[in-house]
């Protein structure tokens, strides 16, 4: 319980009675000596008379005499008008006081104060340490005092993340029983609900600049895609992003959000295993068959934009052709149906960006179908661009693989799986993140990628990006795909 009259301060001060006209003439000569106390004004109404105002004086200022004031300053002010000085009383309440300075009273002394935590829009994330639970509650409802109505809701961490889909436990401490928030990010707006999917706001920097590198026209595959924080922006660059997740949840907020954000067009979704996954998009399909045989095609989540039929079924998604051929539906063989898979492109189409891919010396030279995401917008121009159907297994630019517990040991996934015979231009860059702990370093970590892909790195890149823990970092090692990773050159 949180007693707020604990907390009050009853301070005993003076001031003095100086008419509305002169007040801001004494405070010049006041200075120093007037009440400092962030936010409370050192000048306030005399309830007994509306011409005059009370200046309050500081606390330093203890004898009605005001004989802690210089003379000079005194006689400056008797050459104004008479001086009249008042008792004045101040309480500083609850209200008053800040978290830090509330939370420190509360708290067993050496106690370390939780001042700071993870802000995900509405939402105030605390990781407390196990020393301050039983004071959970207390601390929950100071901060949500002290924060209400930029935050509306307080959670902790509960335990470890376990889960595959990297999504903490948490128990709501304070506030509305209400997970679902929006944040921005560079720009874009992020709708998710924090209790199931990934979400972690100090990695903005990260997807910033990985985005960064890429062109307007490129083909980008986020295989760990969460709610979609590289994917959007990139499509919101102009490029056209495959993305995919594990969690259902997570590929229905990335729908949600690449409508929000008006990129629905230029991002497909799915919902699998990256393995699988990374698979599918180097198979070399001749849609025509596939149309016509009853094989099961892709799954994806796009059936399940805004709504909750993705948890039902735990991600199983798989779409029947039928249903594809009516729809416009965005898989990954229906929207590279425009050619065979002879390697020739379908109709050629310039990429909008060509000539700044060529300025960073990573232009494939190939041209590009054009198909839209959903019926209606079949081969449009859109917003002043051409959104592009790269056939995912002749080209794809950047392959961004964020799960870095785990992501270098899916780089298996890409032996033997590209064939030179339809490829076209350079192999993806591959931007793989990972951990590096005190006791690991660089070489560990390249030469446990190139034992996934069994082919050797050239010129790898790292890029730390934040420390996790006192003794382990996070990094993002990118490197272009080795050629030996080719099938030929594998059987
Ligand atoms: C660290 S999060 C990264 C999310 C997002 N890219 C970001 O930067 O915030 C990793 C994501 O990988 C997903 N994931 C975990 N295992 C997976 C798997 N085997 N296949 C596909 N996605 C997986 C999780 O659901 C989670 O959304």
């Amino acid at each position: 319980m949180l007693e707020e009259s604990k907390f009050e301060v009853k301070l005993k001060l003076w001031a003095l009675r100086i008419p509305c006209q002169l007040c801001k003439v004494a405070t010049r000569i006041l200075n120093g000596y007037l009440l400092d106390k962030p936010r409370i004004k050192p000048i306030t109404e005399d309830p007994t008379c509306e011409k005059n105002r009370f200046l309050i004086l500081s606390e330093n200022v203890q004898n009605q005499n005001l004989s802690d004031i210089p003379d000079q300053k005194l006689d400056e002010l008797k050459g104004l008008c008479e001086i009249e000085v008042v008792p004045y009383s101040l309480t500083l309440g609850y209200s008053y006081w800040g978290a830090d300075h509330v939370l420190k009273q509360i708290l067993p002394p050496g106690a370390e104060v939780p001042s700071s935590f993870e802000t995900i829009g509405h939402i105030a994330h605390l990781n407390l340490h196990d020393e301050l639970l039983p004071y959970k509650e207390v601390i929950a409802r100071v901060i949500y005092d002290k924060n209400y109505p930029r935050i509306k809701t307080i959670v902790n961490k509960v335990g470890t993340i376990t889960n595959e889909f990297r999504v903490p436990k948490f128990e709501i401490l304070a506030g509305e029983h209400d997970m679902v928030t929006e944040v921005k990010q560079y720009g874009a707006t992020f709708k998710l609900d924090y209790s199931l999917v990934y979400w972690n706001s100090r990695l903005e920097r990260e997807h910033k600049r990985l985005v960064s590198q890429f062109q307007a026209g490129e083909s980008i595959c986020d295989i760990f895609a969460g709610i979609g924080p590289f994917s959007i922006p990139a499509a919101q660059k102009g490029c056209t992003v495959y993305a995919n997740d594990l969690n259902p949840d997570s590929i229905r907020y990335l729908n949600i959000n690449a409508e929000t954000n008006k990129v629905d067009d230029r991002i497909r979704a799915y919902n699998m295993d990256a393995r699988k996954f990374i698979s599918k998009l180097m198979e070399v399909t001749d849609s025509k068959i596939k149309l016509q045989s009853d094989v099961p095609v892709l799954e994806t989540c796009d059936t399940c934009k805004g709504n909750d039929e993705s948890k039902s079924e735990n991600n199983k998604l798989t779409v029947d052709v039928r249903d594809l051929q009516d729809s416009g539906y965005n898989n990954l063989e229906d929207s590279q149906s425009s050619s065979s898979h002879s390697g020739a492109s379908g109709a050629s189409v310039k990429r909008p960006s060509k000539n700044s891919q060529e300025e960073n010396g990573r232009t494939s030279g190939t041209s590009i179908p054009v198909v839209g995401g959903r019926k209606g917008r079949m081969n449009k121009k859109i917003r002043g661009f051409e959104i592009s159907n790269t056939k995912t297994w002749e080209h794809i630019d950047h392959v961004i693989m964020n799960l870095p517990a785990s992501a270098i040991q899916f780089l298996d996934a890409f032996r033997g799986l590209i064939q030179r015979k339809y490829w076209k231009g350079p192999l993806p860059w591959i931007h793989c993140y990972c951990f590096i702990r005190a006791t690991e370093n660089q070489e560990f970590i390249i030469a446990e990628a190139e034992s996934a892909l069994n082919a050797h790195i050239t010129e790898p890149e790292f890029h730390r990006v934040r420390d996790v823990a006192p003794n382990k970092a996070m990094f993002c090692l990118s490197f272009r795909l080795p050629e030996a990773c080719f099938a030929e050159d594998i059987y």
